[in-house]
């Protein structure tokens, strides 16, 4: 263990932080949100969990052993032999769905990977050295990935437990748990400062391919393109911004939306300086999101009835939120992140289509592979930028939840020829499985349990949850139904009513965002305080979808009213111009009634909101 996370948990506690209760603002590391437990959904502490952990060893060897004695089936064979009926897509989500919950992920929850001593990831190979490798090996009877093993290095291990003594191994979150927009602002002051402009509240942008639609700043020194000039990746709050180019285009909506805002705070109160213009802007940029969130986009993931059990809706009235209670830890689950909320890995297609501002399919369709941490094709006149991509996500349907992956991330994924000719590649459904035994995730059974449902004796019960033909799928790959892994054993199961995922991961899902709703001081419904809005801003904000949002800041001229799902009878295409311009009416001059709710100035600052 000479490799843990020096500064999180023995720092943890209260005299340690030195909060102001009085800020309207959450912090960027998402500390002092709690102010009694000043660290609860704080960047870079551990992740939480709801049942606990179940390694090989006391330490943290990752799982390995089946119930019976022998080998947990090797990840790769699992996810190949996971695949039952072929490439189906959801009947209601779209593409949009799928990529904006990658946003969602991004913001809440990134455990990073052991390093070398250049800080680079550990590079591993199937010998198998250094404890913190624990690389798939790929079967031999394979002839898809032409390679014989698959590097994994493990997640980093964090010192455990609050009072610092010596329990299994742990893992850090290094970005905030709360949904915060921290993939687009940063999860500390210095991420945040490379992204603005420190002008205006403005962040930060570069040209885009349409003179009137800035992209995201771009990183210096960076490639996201070998071999063109146009190599430079965007700069995003986190890491993974670059991952692939759906996201980018999701990424680049809430940037120009801030930016917008921005200019029309500014516009009608010159008298506020750069902080004030950003920190309101970022506050209602927050609330817009966590209500596209809670309201339009959870609601498909895990259908109707968790939501209203777990009371997620917004209210429909004009009271405030009450119900913030600091005994709520909102950290993220290990469970949540290594298994239920990475559902949408199976909800990705290989490709992209790409729409004109009408609607009309502009060019062939662009191979997801293309897009993978490369940057080219935002540039590409031919196929429309980034707009003609979102576009795309708004019509295409999502793949369908279950336990096939698209080629591309399950058997190419950052698919690289090394000079001696051996090809590396990651299977991200393997991964993903790998990563939850690392993890000392517990097997699904536990969780079944734990959920409402039946505790599984045996392969049979399993029915309950899953069709025949899936159960007898699960019996032929595990000894006993006690070893199926969690990631597995979710994508199986029959998606709850109303919903896109199973009744497994609807509850680890809907429960996390029940904490990540109740544990956040400055979740937008609540009030009144000192972070709270007034309540006819709050009403403003709840008129506005994802729909608008899009309307305000991309090329599009039609769309469907409810954007998380694809066009159809009940859901058609209409001109921007009926979509509601809630919130505000913001870039119309004739509307500053609504532009004074939303925007609306507290009294612990001194300038008031200027009426015109
Ligand atoms: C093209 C699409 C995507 C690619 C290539 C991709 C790739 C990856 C990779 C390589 C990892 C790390 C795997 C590991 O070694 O453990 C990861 C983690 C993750 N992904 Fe994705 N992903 C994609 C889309 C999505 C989507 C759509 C969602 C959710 C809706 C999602 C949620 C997550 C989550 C929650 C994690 C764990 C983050 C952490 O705690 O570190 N991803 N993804
Ligand atoms: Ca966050």
């Amino acid at each position: 263990f000479n490799d843990f996370i020096a500064t999180p948990q023995c720092q943890l506690q209260k005299s340690n932080f030195n909060c102001d209760s009085n800020s309207p603002y959450s912090e960027f590391d998402g500390s002092c949100n709690n102010l009694l437990s000043p660290w609860y959904g704080k960047a870079f502490v551990p992740f939480k969990r709801v049942l606990p952990s179940e390694y090989e060893d006391a330490f943290g060897k990752q799982r390995v052993s089946s119930k019976d004695g022998f080998q947990l089936p090797n990840p790769r064979f699992l996810s190949v032999s996971a695949a039952i009926n072929g490439p189906q897509n959801e009947q209601f989500v779209n593409h949009l769905s799928t990529f904006f919950g990658q946003l969602v992920a991004f913001d809440v929850s990134s455990a990073p990977s052991t390093t070398d001593p250049s800080g680079e990831t550990l590079k591993c190979d199937c010998s198998e050295q250094n404890e913190n490798c624990i690389s798939i090996k790929i079967p031999q009877e394979e002839n898809i990935m032409k390679m014989s093993c698959m590097s994994f290095a493990r997640t980093q291990s964090a010192f455990p437990q609050l009072d610092c003594q010596f329990k299994s191994r742990e893992q850090i979150n290094k970005v905030t748990s709360f949904i915060d927009a921290s993939s687009v602002y940063g999860s500390n002051n210095d991420r945040n400062s490379q992204l603005r402009l420190g002008i205006g509240g403005l962040l930060k942008t570069s040209p885009g391919l349409f003179q009137h639609r800035p992209y995201l700043t771009r990183l210096p020194d960076s490639n996201c393109n070998l071999d063109d000039i146009m190599s430079l990746c965007f700069n995003t709050g986190e890491d993974r911004g670059n991952e692939n180019l759906g996201l980018i285009a999701v990424h680049t909506l809430f940037m120009r939306e801030h930016n917008r805002i921005a200019s029309e705070l500014s516009r009608l109160n010159p008298s506020w300086n750069d902080q004030t213009l950003f920190f309101e802007t970022r506050k209602i940029l927050i609330a817009i999101y966590q209500h596209i969130i809670f309201n339009e986009w959870l609601p498909l993931i895990i259908g109707p009835d968790y939501v209203k059990t777990l009371n997620l809706f917004s209210l429909n009235g004009t009271a405030f939120h009450q119900q913030y209670d600091p005994n709520i830890n909102p950290s993220i689950a290990n469970e949540f992140a290594t298994a239920a909320f990475r559902y949408g890995h199976s909800m990705s297609k290989n490709s992209f289509s790409r729409l004109s501002p009408l609607g009309t399919p502009i060019a062939i369709s662009l191979n997801i592979s293309k897009t993978i941490f490369k940057t080219a094709e935002a540039y590409n006149p031919a196929g429309g930028g980034l707009e003609s991509i979102l576009s795309g996500l708004l019509d295409d349907q999502a793949a369908k939840f279950d336990s096939n992956f698209a080629d591309t991330l399950q058997n190419h994924l950052f698919e690289n020829v090394l000079p001696d000719n051996r090809i590396t590649a990651i299977d991200l459904l393997a991964a993903n499985i790998n990563r939850g035994r690392d993890h000392g995730i517990p097997p699904y059974f536990k969780y079944r349990d734990i959920c409402g449902g039946k505790k599984p004796t045996d392969f049979d019960t399993l029915l309950e949850v899953m069709i025949p033909s899936k159960v007898n799928k699960l019996r032929s790959l595990y000894n006993r139904v006690e070893d199926i892994d969690l990631y597995l054993g979710g994508l199986f199961e029959t998606p709850v009513p109303g919903g896109v995922v199973g009744p497994t991961f609807a509850c680890i899902i809907g429960n996390q965002f029940s904490y990540l709703k109740g544990g956040d001081r400055f979740y937008y419904e609540n009030g009144p305080s000192i972070t709270s809005f007034r309540l006819n801003q709050l009403n403003e904000i709840k008129k506005i979808t994802m729909a608008r949002l899009i309307c305000n800041d991309f090329d599009i001229t039609v769309i469907q009213k409810r954007a998380f799902e694809i066009p159809s009878q009940d859901n058609v295409k209409t001109a921007c111009n009926s979509i509601p311009k809630a919130g505000a009416n913001i870039l119309d001059q004739r509307n500053y009634q609504f532009l004074d709710e939303i925007l609306y100035k507290k009294n612990y600052r001194s300038d008031p909101v200027k009426k015109i």
